[in-house]
């Protein structure tokens, strides 16, 4: 299923690649023959990524924060100019801070929304007209969060994600015609870089409420997402999969005092 040819001459953009879910995709992805662009905000970090993964194919990177509309379009052009076409899209790019809801100001929930829904929709617009749609053909995944019982204590990427959920759907429809799919994965708490940095004590206890009893890892959701790439889901389209480890049906995420 994941055989080391799969993705054979595929290329894939994966956003925030130069770490944690980001990077674990990325090196799956090159684990299936695919060629890799990871991008986020930081060179440093991606240079020293991109290095870590050459040993598993052929990758690169790009600076470019998913806010900004020129930097997504200058992604574009430095896919198109290297390698001509794009097949698949990772938006996997993302974060928010932990407050409860009454503490979070306009200016951070803009902040929150802006980083995870229009940056979101930013490097989807310019991907799939730049590449998806000329090309009739593309697969994207949008990693969202666990926002199945809404969100306590990060209500406004909530907020965001359900928007990206809902996004997903309405391209799966609108973009059937051009041979685009586009779904979304939802993790639960994956043990990534991006959790150690939220503090202990939201932490403390979290694996008891998670029906498998422990966290994610980021290969779990690697597989999965590239999984929702390959042709062998090729008629699956506009859906959300979790991968939680069930918590999504038993309770809280975080315990709110
Ligand atoms: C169980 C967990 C499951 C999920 C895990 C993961 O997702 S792991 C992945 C985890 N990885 C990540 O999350 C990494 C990516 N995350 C980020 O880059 C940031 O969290 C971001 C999304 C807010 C973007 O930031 P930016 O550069 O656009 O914005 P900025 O820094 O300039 O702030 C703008 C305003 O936001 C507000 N505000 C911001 N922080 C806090 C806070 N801690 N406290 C309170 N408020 C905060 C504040 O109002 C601030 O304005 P001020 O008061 O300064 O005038
Ligand atoms: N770990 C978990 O438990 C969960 C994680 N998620 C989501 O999964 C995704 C990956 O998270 P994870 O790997 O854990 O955390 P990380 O913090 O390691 O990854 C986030 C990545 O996003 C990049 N990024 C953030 N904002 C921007 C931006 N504006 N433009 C470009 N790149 C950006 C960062 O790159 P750089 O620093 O270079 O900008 C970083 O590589 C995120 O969307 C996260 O919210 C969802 C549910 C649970």
């Amino acid at each position: 299923m994941f055989s080391s040819d799969l993705l054979k001459e595929r290329i894939a953009v994966v956003t925030g690649g130069g770490s944690g879910i980001g990077y674990a995709i990325a090196k799956q992805l090159l684990n299936m023959g695919a060629t890799v662009c990871i991008s986020g905000r930081k060179e440093e970090k991606l240079r020293a990524a991109a290095e870590s993964l050459a040993p598993f194919g052929e990758v690169c990177y790009c600076v470019c924060d998913i806010r900004e509309p020129e930097q997504v379009e200058a992604l574009a052009d430095f896919i198109a100019q290297r390698y001509k076409r794009l097949d698949f899209l990772v938006n996997n790019a993302g974060g928010q801070f932990p407050a409860p809801a009454e503490q979070i100001t306009p200016k951070g929930f803009h902040a929150v929304v802006n980083n995870n829904l229009n940056g979101t929709w930013n490097m989807t617009y310019t991907m799939a007209n730049r590449f998806f749609i000329p090309q009739k053909s593309g697969s994207i995944v949008n990693i969202i969060a666990n926002i199945y019982r809404g969100f306590p204590g990060m209500m406004h990427t909530g907020a965001a994600r359900a928007g990206v959920d809902n996004m997903t759907k309405t391209l799966a429809v609108e973009w059937s015609r051009y041979g685009i799919r586009v779904n979304a994965v939802a993790p639960g708490i994956i043990q990534s870089t991006g959790l150690e940095q939220y503090p202990e004590s939201i932490k403390q206890g979290i694996a008891e409420t998670i029906p498998l009893k422990r966290l994610g890892t980021t290969e779990e959701v690697a597989y999965l997402t590239a999984f929702l790439l390959t042709p062998m889901a090729a008629y699956i389209t506009g859906e959300t999969i979790y991968i939680d480890g069930g918590q999504r049906l038993r309770g809280d995420m975080f315990k709110l005092n």
